[in-house]
Order: structure tokens, then sequence, then C-alpha cells
């Protein structure tokens, strides 16, 4: 078993520490969360503040990133610097051998990963969620529950995909943009826009 420390202890952070537990590649040694206030072990896991990471980095082989907030999770990356993150895939999850799944990602109970795609690193594929062959996902993004990626999609840095969204053949997601829950995406987004309805239209605040 490899040692791994989760950083977030958050409703993504259970979700996240159950698949690690059902994969058995990675033994949780600690978790590290600012809600955490000072050192404490119970039993083979510690918990402690985020701020004191530095003197954590001996104790571990990998990390993992579990915060469900795309722009807080790319940050945390930036902060963690240049340390070694576990790659999560749930024992339900069918991903095909030409796919590549980038270090810090997981991929969630009973989704789909078809040949050549490729899934960023510290990007979430939540429950259910299916990304079809040719599919290419940036970095800290996060398909929520049963949406769809459809063939040959870009997807770009930090978007959100909502639960059970559809995104078209060949579409391209711009950075930062946000696709609503059940919306089905037709054109290009624009970065850091957000999209919601059949088809999508851009939300104007
Ligand atoms: C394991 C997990 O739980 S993973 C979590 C997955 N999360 C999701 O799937 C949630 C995705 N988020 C959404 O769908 C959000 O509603 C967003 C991001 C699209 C919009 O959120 P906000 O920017 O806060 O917009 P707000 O709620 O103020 O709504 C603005 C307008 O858009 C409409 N709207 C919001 N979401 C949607 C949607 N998904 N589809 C259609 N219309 C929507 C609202 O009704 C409102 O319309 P109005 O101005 O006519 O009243």
């Amino acid at each position: 078993m490899k040692n791994v420390i989760i950083v977030g202890a958050g409703g993504h952070s259970k979700v996240a520490q159950e698949c690690i537990q059902q994969q058995g590649e990675y033994k949780i040694v600690g978790i590290l969360d600012n809600k955490f206030t000072a050192y404490e072990k119970i039993g083979e896991q510690f918990y402690a503040p985020f701020t004191d990471f530095e003197q954590f980095k001996n104790e571990t082989d990998y990390w993992f990133i579990a915060i469900g907030d795309n722009k807080v999770r790319a940050k945390v990356a930036e902060q963690l610097g240049d340390v070694a993150y576990a790659t999560i895939i749930h024992p339900t999850a069918i991903v095909s051998q030409t796919a590549t799944i980038e270090p810090g990602s997981i991929i969630m109970p009973v989704t789909v990963i078809q040949p050549d795609a490729i899934v960023g690193r510290h990007t979430i594929i939540n429950t259910g969620a299916i990304i079809e062959h040719d599919v290419i996902i940036s970095e800290s993004a996060h398909i929520s529950p049963r949406a769809t990626i459809t063939g040959g999609v870009k997807i770009g840095t930090c978007v959100h995909v909502g639960a059970a969204a559809v995104v078209n053949p060949q579409v391209q997601l711009g950075d930062y943009s946000i696709i609503g829950a059940g919306a089905v995406v037709t054109a290009n987004t624009e970065p850091h826009q957000t999209y919601v309805g059949i088809p999508a239209r851009k939300l104007e605040k």
C-alpha cells in the first residue's frame, strides 16, 4: 500500500475517501483541513490544519486534493508545489486502456471513460458520468454526476459541468466556464461564462 495524505475534509472528501478505500491501493495516513485547529492522531490517521502542510511532506508518498471547488483545488495544488499525486479510480469505473487519467484526478463509481480520452490533473469525474472517445479535459475540471461528454469535446481549465448536462460532439468549453445542471451544450462556450438550459444559453448577469 502507498501512503496518501488527503487535503480537504468536506463532502467531496468523504466520497473520495470511500473511493480510495475501495480502490485498495493507498492507505490514508492523514487529513489536512483548516477546520482542524491543531494536530491530533486518532487511530492510524492524523488530522491537522492545512497551513501546516510543509511539515508532513516527508511523511507520505502521495497527496490527494479532495476539495470540490475547482478554483480552490487548483490553488491548493499550486501551494503544495512539486509533490506526487495519487490517481483514484473506483473499481466499478470502466476506463479504456487507451484513455489517460492524469495524477490528482478521481474517477468515481459507475463512470465510463472511452478510448483516447484524456482526463487532466486534479479533475473530478463524478458518479455515473460518461466521457466519450477522444474527449480532452484540461486541469482542475469537474464533470458532475450523470453528465455526458460526447465524442471529441474539449474542456478547458477549471470548467464545471453540472449534473446530468450533455455536451454535444466536438464542442469546446472555454476555461472557467460553468454549465448548469441539465443543460444541453450545442455550441462552444466563452471562458468565465455560465450557460444554462436546452439548448444552453449564456446567463447574462
Ligand atoms: C456530488 C455533487 O453534488 S456534485 C454538484 C453538482 N452541482 C450541480 O450540478 C449544480 C450546477 N449549478 C447550477 O445548475 C447553477 O444553478 C448555475 C451554476 C447554473 C447557476 O447558479 P447561479 O449563478 O447562482 O444562478 P442563479 O441560481 O441565480 O440563477 C440565475 C437564473 O438561471 C436559472 N437557472 C439556474 N440554474 C439553472 C439550470 N441548471 N437550468 C436552467 N436554468 C437555470 C435560474 O432559474 C435563474 O433564472 P431567472 O433569472 O429567470 O430567475
